[in-house]
């Protein structure tokens, strides 16, 4: 299933307004009712994919996680202007040996994109572009609402990302991008609102019938790709 969305479509945040929304775990609402959403977690080893759904799903930070083979799944059920959406996260797998025959799961009839890097890694960020492609590759594009988290910013004095230069990228593609930290007790609500923000961007969109892509859609799924990644094929 994909949703209708528009390309440079605006995200409305949630930021400052968790508090007076009703959040609980999954089995406090009628989970038969709600609308599902897929959300795919993706991003490069160790970035903190595993700890950030934890964070959201468990409500505390995992100590100790072990490198994801293939996809673990975690779900939360909200309750957003009393309708029930079940968000199902696919944390996936960020080495490559662990990926390869679960590829193309994790795209299949995805709502949203998470794509994650960690602050303190350059190349975790650098790689982002190369995650991007993926998507592509796979079919997910602009229709697709994508976001991008850095995480570990409480590991203040080993930032090698700035906000400035991941703002900057983040805005190309225009994606809305959000810093937080899975460990930071006191972030907690930043990590709810980050997947708040985009259960309501889901909410808020119809779903379309599923079709057999014809060729002149998948010749757009390729200008756009090749848009989105500034290749040019002159
Ligand atoms: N300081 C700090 N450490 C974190 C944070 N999030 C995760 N970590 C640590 O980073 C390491 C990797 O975390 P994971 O959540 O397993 O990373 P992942 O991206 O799921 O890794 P793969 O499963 O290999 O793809 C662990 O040692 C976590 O304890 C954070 O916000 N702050």
């Amino acid at each position: 299933m994909a949703i209708e969305n528009k390309p440079g479509d605006e995200f409305d945040t949630v930021f400052g307004q968790s508090d007076s929304l009703e959040l609980s775990s999954h089995h406090d609402y009628d989970t038969a009712q709600a609308r599902i959403f897929k959300i795919i977690v993706i991003g490069d080893s160790n970035v903190g994919k595993t700890c950030l759904t934890y964070r959201f799903c468990g409500g505390t930070f995992l100590k100790n996680p072990e490198a994801t083979i293939g996809v673990d799944f975690r779900e939360r059920t909200l309750q957003l202007d009393g309708e029930n959406i079940k968000l199902q996260i696919w944390d996936t797998a960020g080495q490559e040996r662990f990926r390869k025959s679960m590829v193309e799961h994790y795209y299949r009839s995805v709502h949203a994109v998470i794509f994650v890097y960690d602050v303190t890694s350059l190349s975790s960020f650098e790689s982002i572009p190369e995650w991007i492609e993926e998507c592509a590759r796979h079919c997910v594009g602009p229709l697709v609402p994508r976001i991008m988290v850095g995480n570990k910013c409480d590991l203040r004095d080993r930032r090698e990302v700035p906000t400035s230069t991941a703002q900057c990228f983040a805005d190309s593609y225009n994606f809305p991008l959000f810093e937080t930290s899975a460990k930071e007790p006191a972030e907690k609500e930043h990590v709810d609102a980050i997947f708040l923000t985009l259960a309501y961007r889901l909410k808020s969109h119809k779903p379309l019938r599923l079709k057999q892509p014809s060729e002149s859609s998948i010749r757009q799924m390729w200008d756009q790709r090749e848009q989105e990644s500034g290749i040019c094929q002159c």
